[in-house]
């Protein structure tokens, strides 16, 4: 919820206790699990790698390799079918290039930033909560070791292990006594980091003389700085634009059309999937806080006085872990297991919109192969959200960099269309017929229309257009401007003066008894808002793991359905007589559209397996000699390492059971015949 966190100058502070940002020192994951190893694999078989590599790379910036490639398209793909064609939603494509003042309106020009302090004699740059954070964090650290408290031993070790590579800006952690007043202090501030004013920020630099972990030179104050990459539109220079930090905006600008579009029915999603850009000042922790990354975001609109969900029913007795800001207060970071109905049906879950969404993030985090043990829904603090925020839920995960919010689902009121409607005159409003008239008591604008002509010239329209789409609020504050002024004084988007002057005798705002036929309101707008990238990654450490029998052996566990491969094609040898079954096979793999490699190398079956398993390739066929006879193969399921044996045709059916049908392995192969092999 970035425009959120940034915005929250509206709602100063966060009381937080600790949201789960990417941490540095604290490995929760379980022993087994090694990153090294992981980010080793992931860079050897090219799922991703610096971007601009041979020209020394810039930091936050990556490219995809065939596997990542592949990944990503699968998710992609699996987000489409959940969301998008399960939902009817609309998808739209909009652009990435925006202009000033879209993301002025929305806000992102004044308040998307983050607080940033130099080193005065380096001009090194970090980002001002970051460094207090870990500079603390290394103190309380340093702290324990003085009064000889040792940390989890098994956590210890795998910390030791891993500190040689780690590129920290604190290298060193002291082992120095505090007093507990001090201690106390620390404790407090890192557990509420999010939340500070860059001045907060400051004042704890000064006061517990903060300054270059690595040097020791002081730093500047805290300055606040605008995450959008800005650029020019046009060879004038003369249309300042941004690239932008989420497709929310686009989606919103297109909401008449997209109405239209789906006969004026209410309530209705619209969908985007691209990317965006954020300048992050320190990005780290590999594809977790990157400069560009691709965006999956949803628009559900719906009306403000009936947020309920047809469909709630199907999620309601799922069972989810959840994090609400009534714990967090008290400072628990245990979750607690409910159903989204009971969630919903307490209020701890604003609406059965937000819960129905909460529901269908978490079915597809799981079908892509999202751990349910490393997974919850935090709730932000009300002072965490944006002003107009109704509810806001991070789904977060858990990986060694500690819990990271992955997909964020936010009800966002009517914010963002009315303050587009404002600033272009434009009604982004829903119309709809009542069943019976009413009788209503509404404020109603008359306008002398011949008087404009003359006074305002050119700009005559565009002011009589700007009155005559003011909302009831808005026009109610505006009869009370004219009864104690005399006059209206607006700025009128695209006039030529920069204040119009609206005289008492040019309109007349007056509450009236009305029959009306229409109710016209304007939707709110529920967010989910998902970051591909970091669930990607999320996904391959939660997919991780080495063989017991030997822990060079990696394996990445993919739900067949996002692995890059499906099947690897093994034959026994490179004796000639296997080559037409070979050949055959690919054939019919590529009619049956089950993505495939063949691996006819010389290195032992076990070999052959053993770098695909690293691929996450599910499947491998293995041809022999007895499938030239008989046109059977085996098939090797790659978590199990088990074998069954069958009819090409009986082998490709329980693959595509399996990838696409969601039947288990179990399930799939139950007809074939078991195999036992020696190959592995
Ligand atoms: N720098 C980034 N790199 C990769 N993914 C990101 C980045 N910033 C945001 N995202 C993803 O986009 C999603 C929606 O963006 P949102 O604005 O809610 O994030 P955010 O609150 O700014 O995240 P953070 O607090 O971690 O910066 C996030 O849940 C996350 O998955």
């Amino acid at each position: 919820m970035q425009i959120r966190q940034q915005l929250r100058s509206f709602a100063n502070k966060v009381s937080v206790t600790r949201k789960g940002k990417e941490r540095l020192i604290v490995n929760k994951m379980t022993s087994e699990f090694n990153r090294e190893q992981l980010e080793s694999v992931l860079k050897r078989r090219f799922f991703f790698a610096p971007a601009f590599d041979i020209y020394g790379g810039i930091s936050g910036l990556y490219d995809y390799g065939p596997p990542g490639c592949a990944v990503q398209a699968n998710v992609v793909d699996t987000w489409r079918k959940h969301f998008v064609l399960e939902e009817d939603m609309l998808e739209v494509d909009t652009t990435m290039l925006t202009p000033y003042e879209v993301l002025k309106t929305s806000g992102h020009v004044d308040k998307f930033a983050d607080w940033m302090c130099r080193d005065l004699k380096s001009g090194e740059i970090f980002r001002a909560d970051h460094l207090v954070e870990e500079v603390l964090e290394a103190r309380l650290k340093g702290d324990k070791q003085a009064r000889g408290i040792t940390e989890n031993p098994e956590e210890e070790a795998e910390k030791k292990k891993k500190k040689k590579n780690r590129k920290k800006k604190v290298k060193e952690i002291k082992a120095i006594k505090l007093d507990d007043q001090t201690v106390s202090e620390y404790e407090m501030i890192v557990a509420k980091i999010d939340g500070y004013s860059g001045e907060e920020l400051g004042e704890f630099m000064e006061k517990y003389n903060i300054c270059n972990p690595a040097t020791g030179d002081p730093l500047d104050k805290p300055q606040q700085f605008n995450l959008m990459f800005e650029t020019h539109i046009g060879p004038s220079g003369q249309i300042k634009g941004f690239l932008r930090p989420e497709t929310a905006q686009g989606q919103f600008l297109n909401f008449e059309k997209l109405l239209d579009f789906n006969n004026e029915k209410m309530p209705f999603a619209s969908a985007a999937i691209g990317k965006s850009f954020r300048n992050e000042i320190s990005p780290r922790s590999g594809l977790l806080r990157v400069r560009e990354f691709l965006m999956a975001e949803i628009e559900h609109y719906v009306d403000p006085d009936d947020k309920s969900h047809p469909k709630f029913h199907t999620v309601k007795d799922m069972t989810l872990d959840f994090l609400p800001r009534d714990l967090q207060e008290k400072g628990q970071t245990e979750p607690v297991k409910m159903t989204i109905g009971e969630a919903v049906s307490k209020k701890i879950v604003d609406n059965q919109t937000l819960g129905y969404f909460l529901g269908r993030i978490y079915l597809f985090l799981m079908k892509i192969g999202i751990s349910p043990k490393k997974f919850r829904f935090r709730q932000h603090m009300a002072n965490e959200m944006a002003h107009y925020a109704q509810d806001c839920w991070d789904g977060e995960l858990l990986t060694s960099y500690g819990w990271i919010e992955c997909v964020g689902c936010a009800d966002r009121s009517a914010y963002d269309l009315t303050v587009h409607s404002r600033k272009t005159g434009e009604k982004l409003c829903v119309r709809e017929t009542l069943a019976e008239p009413k009788i209503v008591e509404e404020f109603d604008c008359e306008i002398e229309k011949k008087k404009f002509g003359p006074k305002f010239r050119r700009d005559a329209p565009k002011v009589e257009k700007w009155l005559l789409s003011r909302s009831q609020v808005e026009l109610e504050e505006l009869a009370q401007e004219l009864s104690s002024n005399g006059k209206i004084v607006a700025r009128i988007p695209d006039t030529t003066v920069e204040e119009v002057e609206i005289p008492a005798d040019f309109v007349k705002i007056k509450k009236m008894k009305k029959t009306v036929h229409v109710r016209e309101y304007i939707p709110n707008v529920i967010e989910p808002s998902f970051g591909i990238g970091r669930i990607i990654y999320c996904l391959y450490e939660h997919s991780f793991w080495t063989r017991p029998e030997d822990s060079a052996r990696a394996v990445l566990s993919f739900p067949p359905l996002v692995a890059p491969t499906k099947v690897l094609l093994v034959p026994l040898s490179n004796n000639a007589t296997l080559q037409s079954t070979v050949k055959d096979v690919k054939e019919q793999l590529k009619a049956a559209k089950i993505p495939f490699k063949v691996d006819d190398s010389s290195a032992s079956i076990g070999k052959r397996y053993a770098r695909n398993d690293e691929l996450g390739t599910p499947f491998g066929i293995t041809i022999d000699f007895d499938s030239v006879k008989d046109n059977s193969v085996t098939l090797r399921e790659r978590d199990s390492t088990k074998q069954v044996r069958g009819s090409l045709k009986e082998i490709i059916k329980a693959i595509n059971e399996i990838t696409y049908d969601s039947k288990s392995w179990d399930e799939g192969v139950k007809n074939l015949t078991p195999f036992e092999s020696q190959t592995e």
